[in-house]
């Protein structure tokens, strides 16, 4: 059997607002397996993103063991769970949040740990021609279109080899060819090095690329209880809410 990259037992968090606190996320149990490359669905509001900000430390649930590539993060303080993203985590956005001021190569070079100029010119001129963007790297990402942004991101995130890739809608600003195309680049580039892969979508087009998908309502019994809530009477949903 593999290894788990993720495990998620009793995990809860709650967000508080307007001094009501309103159950967001309760996983009884979760386990992703090393090098499982998984498109996470659901609806607008359910969870998905909260989960990633969890799986990469970004957030700290309020009870319950998460473990993620062998290290507690519910045991660790924001300092220690930051070190951890640094070292353990690539994390995509939509957005992909590149410096304009800088060149895509640039950008790319500050996540990468000190070291002689001309290996690390030799490493992003590789990683570059493995996106199709070699002769683009030198360009400014307001020089490229935004496919090519995303495709420079995914760089960024996967250059320090990461044993944990996080996507939120990483094609959610693209149009629908490009999506497809830079989708099945990353699902391409975390196979080859052998990443696990966690990607947020909405698209039931794009999920069918990957090996694994799992609808939110699956793992998370809060938005069961929410939906069912929806369908069988709308006033109960405050409650659960308030519950
Ligand atoms: N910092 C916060 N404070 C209060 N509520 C929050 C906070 N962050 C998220 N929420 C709430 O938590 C719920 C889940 O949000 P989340 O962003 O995880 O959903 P999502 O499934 O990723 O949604 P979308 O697909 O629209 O991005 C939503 O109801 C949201 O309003």
């Amino acid at each position: 059997m593999k290894k788990a990259m993720i495990e998620l037992h009793g995990v809860r968090k709650d967000f508080v607002v307007s001094d009501r606190r309103l159950p967001i996320l309760h996983i009884p149990q979760w386990n992703v397996e090393a090098g499982g490359r998984l498109a996470l669905l659901g609806p607008s509001g359910s969870g998905k993103s909260t989960v990633l900000h969890l799986l990469s430390g970004i957030l700290r649930a309020d009870r319950g063991e998460l473990r993620v590539a062998d290290t507690p993060l519910h045991e660790l303080n924001e300092a220690e769970r930051d070190r951890f993203r640094l070292r353990h985590v690539g994390y995509i956005m939509q957005d992909f949040h590149l410096i304009g001021s800088l060149t895509a190569a640039e950008n790319v070079e500050l996540m990468l740990p000190p070291g002689k100029r001309g290996e690390r010119r030799k490493l992003l001129r590789d990683w570059f021609g493995r996106v199709g963007l070699a002769d683009r790297m030198d360009h400014l990402p307001g020089q490229l279109s935004r496919g090519q942004q995303q495709r420079t991101a995914i760089v960024r995130a996967l250059i320090g080899e990461p044993p944990l890739v996080l996507a939120d809608e990483p094609t959610g600003s693209l149009d629908f060819e490009s999506a497809e195309l830079v989708m099945r680049l990353l699902l391409e580039l975390c196979a080859d090095q052998g990443s696990t892969l966690v990607a947020v979508t909405h698209d039931l087009h794009l999920a069918q690329l990957f090996p694994e998908r799992i609808g939110i309502g699956a793992i998370n019994t809060v938005l069961a209880a929410h939906s069912s809530a929806r369908q069988e009477d709308p006033p109960l949903r405050k409650e659960a809410l308030e519950a």
